[in-house]
């Protein structure tokens, strides 16, 4: 038989980083149990109506055609199938709901990034108070103490704060996306070309340092207060100031803010926040404040604030440990069935061997280094090594 190989991108799951995998995720679920989160589970086929209305950061889909000839897709996101969800079903509102499921997107070539990930997330639904950002980075900085030594880093930032900047700026549409791309792009030279035609206004100042505006809070905070802001623009910035403030006296928490990055995601209209490690390029937690999405699947909007957990980067970078203890061995006949069923209950611990004859079984608990037992006429485990 010839062999088949794996679709470009994805791979297969075995042993220790499975079992360690499937442990997070438990932990992560008792976590959210206990505080009474609600599970939802949404199915991986969406309709491709459902991702339309965002571009998920450019990624692209697997596509197929069902029965009726429809397009779906393999969901890229798990936030819009929730909402999805959500408009659908009479649910009690507020609410809080996690999910853990497998995402795919396509990623680019000898990116080095697989296409199906898992992510557990949680969704915060109904509640338009600071406190429900603060039940998400609350989470993070639990998990970051209970699985990464506490070495997450805060990033903080808000959806807003570019367009208030731009819109106070200019009315001309052209502009701001252009000045938008050149600062996400770092482009220095384009952005300082764009932006020199506003050398007379007050807000030149911050204009000129914009792009420099990302690292720890309290730098930035001093930098901004140096060239001064107003109006909305200064209001978002104040908030982003006090979260900074308040998540930094959680315990080993360390705090940044970024002013002049894309949001994580198109659809988030508050606060944003990110966290990562050093020396690791991709997130393990990202999230915001999207009040306006369930406005795109309902006639009413309702604020919620949510966030998503990378399990195969966390799984890689957890410090937990995978249950490798030796499990001793039991040699049976299948005759002595019903007695093998009650002593497996007995012991659970106990692993069948599954040899043909007692020496094979003896010779392989000899090389795992483990104990034979088998029954004897009572039933009784004796020791067969
Ligand atoms: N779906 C988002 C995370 C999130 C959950 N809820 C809100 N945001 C992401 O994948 O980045």
């Amino acid at each position: 038989m010839h062999k088949v190989n794996l679709p470009l991108g994805t791979r297969d799951e075995f042993g220790k980083r499975a079992q360690r995998k499937t442990q997070l995720i438990d932990l992560i679920e008792t976590e959210l149990q206990q505080r009474n989160y609600m599970k939802v589970t949404t199915p991986v086929l969406e309709y491709q109506e459902v991702f339309a209305d965002f571009d998920l950061k450019q990624m692209q889909t697997y596509q197929l055609l069902d029965n009726n000839n429809e397009t779906v897709v393999l969901r890229p996101d798990l936030t819009l199938p929730i909402a999805r969800f959500l408009s659908t079903n009479n649910l009690k509102l507020p609410q809080k709901f996690y999910y853990v499921g497998d995402r795919f997107k396509i990623a680019p070539p000898l990116s080095g990034r697989y296409n199906q990930q898992t992510q557990a997330g949680i969704e915060i639904v109904g509640y338009a108070s600071a406190k429900a950002e603060c039940e998400c980075l609350l989470l993070i900085n639990r998990l970051s103490r209970r699985l990464l030594q506490g070495k997450i880093q805060l990033e903080l930032g808000d959806a807003r704060f570019i367009d208030t900047i731009l819109n106070e700026l200019s009315s001309n549409q052209a502009l701001k996306q252009a000045i938008k791309a050149a600062l996400y792009q770092k482009n220095l030279p384009h952005y300082l070309q764009l932006i020199s035609r506003f050398i007379e206004q007050p807000m030149f100042k911050f204009l000129k340092i914009w792009p420099r505006l990302f690292g720890d809070y309290q730098e930035v905070q001093a930098q901004v207060l140096k060239v001064g802001l107003s109006g909305q623009a200064r209001e978002l910035f104040e908030k982003i100031m006090q979260f900074a403030d308040w998540t930094s006296q959680l315990p080993n928490q360390q705090v940044t803010v970024d002013l002049s990055s894309a949001p994580p995601q198109e659809y988030y209209t508050g606060l944003t926040f990110k966290g990562f490690m050093q020396d690791i390029s991709d997130y393990l937690f990202s999230g915001g404040r999207y009040d306006q999405l369930l406005q795109n699947f309902q006639s009413q909007p309702e604020p919620a604030v949510g966030m998503g957990i990378d399990i195969d980067r966390l799984v890689d970078e957890a410090v937990i440990s995978a249950n490798s203890h030796k499990h001793d061995l039991l040699f049976f006949e299948p005759a002595q069935l019903a007695l093998v069923s009650q002593i497996c209950e007995q012991y659970p611990e106990l692993e069948l061997s599954l040899s043909l004859d007692l020496r094979h079984a003896q010779r392989n608990a000899q090389s795992l280094g483990v104990k034979l037992y088998r029954l004897n006429a009572q039933g009784d485990l004796e020791d067969a090594t």
